[in-house]
């Protein structure tokens, strides 16, 4: 839960009064241009990001608390993997720095489906099981609330397929995704829609109430319609 959230970044103001809720069980899709504030209001949310004013609440407590921080996943722009180990020892090393179970290690590659490349070494993946091993690590600890940013950017479109049937998967089990993007042809897949512009929040809810109140199909057109409404 975020309420009335004021950031500042090297003097500039980047989110302005942004409030927004996200549902259980459900993929909620962060969308934007680049630069609109999507990964501020991501670190704010994980609670590493000094805010100005407002709150924000995870799970029921402020964010960046101790005890949430077990149940909230976070994948970052840049996935932190050890190039020289293979996905497993990467796996097991996080396993060991967060404490989750050795078994889970299984769980969380049968989950993103890596499973036969378990034994490569990381600088051979592709980007898009580079993605999966950081998004593995994250499922280690059995996140109730899994926070992405920007997971797809720079994959093809059979491996973004590939990572949204993932977070379909996930969600289906009871995780609540908060996934970014700046690629407006991923917010069909969401369930909720928060859409970003320079650090305001121009609509939030599902798909289709987007295109009932604009009369756009295409979410794309929708966005559009409303940020030329917002800057007129
Ligand atoms: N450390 C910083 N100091 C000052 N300004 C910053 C800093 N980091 C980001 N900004 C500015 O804050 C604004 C929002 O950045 P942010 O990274 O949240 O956007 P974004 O929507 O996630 O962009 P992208 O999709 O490119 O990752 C941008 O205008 C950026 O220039």
């Amino acid at each position: 839960m975020v309420h009335d959230l004021v950031v500042r970044r090297g003097g500039r103001l980047v989110l302005d009064g942004i409030s927004l809720g996200i549902g259980r069980g459900s993929v909620t899709g962060l969308l934007g241009p680049s630069g609109c504030g999507k990964s501020t209001l991501i670190r704010a949310i994980m609670g590493i990001q000094v805010v100005e004013s407002g709150r924000v609440s995870v799970l029921g407590q402020p964010a960046g608390s101790p005890s949430p921080r077990s149940r909230v996943g976070y994948v970052t722009q840049r996935p932190a993997l050890y190039d020289d180990l293979t996905v497993r020892q990467n796996l097991a090393y996080f396993a060991r720095l967060t404490g989750a179970p050795r078994d889970r290690i299984d769980e969380a590659l049968a989950l993103v489906d890596l499973g036969r490349v378990q034994d490569q070494r990381t600088s051979d993946l592709s980007g898009g099981q580079r993605a999966r091993v950081s998004l593995a690590s994250a499922l280690l600890g059995q996140p109730e609330v899994l926070v992405l940013d920007e997971p797809t950017v720079g994959l093809d479109p059979v491996l973004r397929q590939e990572l949204w049937h993932t977070f379909r998967g996930l969600a289906e089990a009871g995780t609540s995704l908060l996934v970014s993007s700046h690629v407006m042809d991923e917010a069909a897949r969401c369930d909720d829609l928060l859409l970003m512009r320079d650090g305001t929040l121009l609509s939030s809810g599902p798909p289709d109430e987007l295109r009932a109140r604009t009369g756009e199909q295409d979410l794309e057109a929708a966005f559009l319609q409303l940020a030329t409404e917002a800057s007129s």
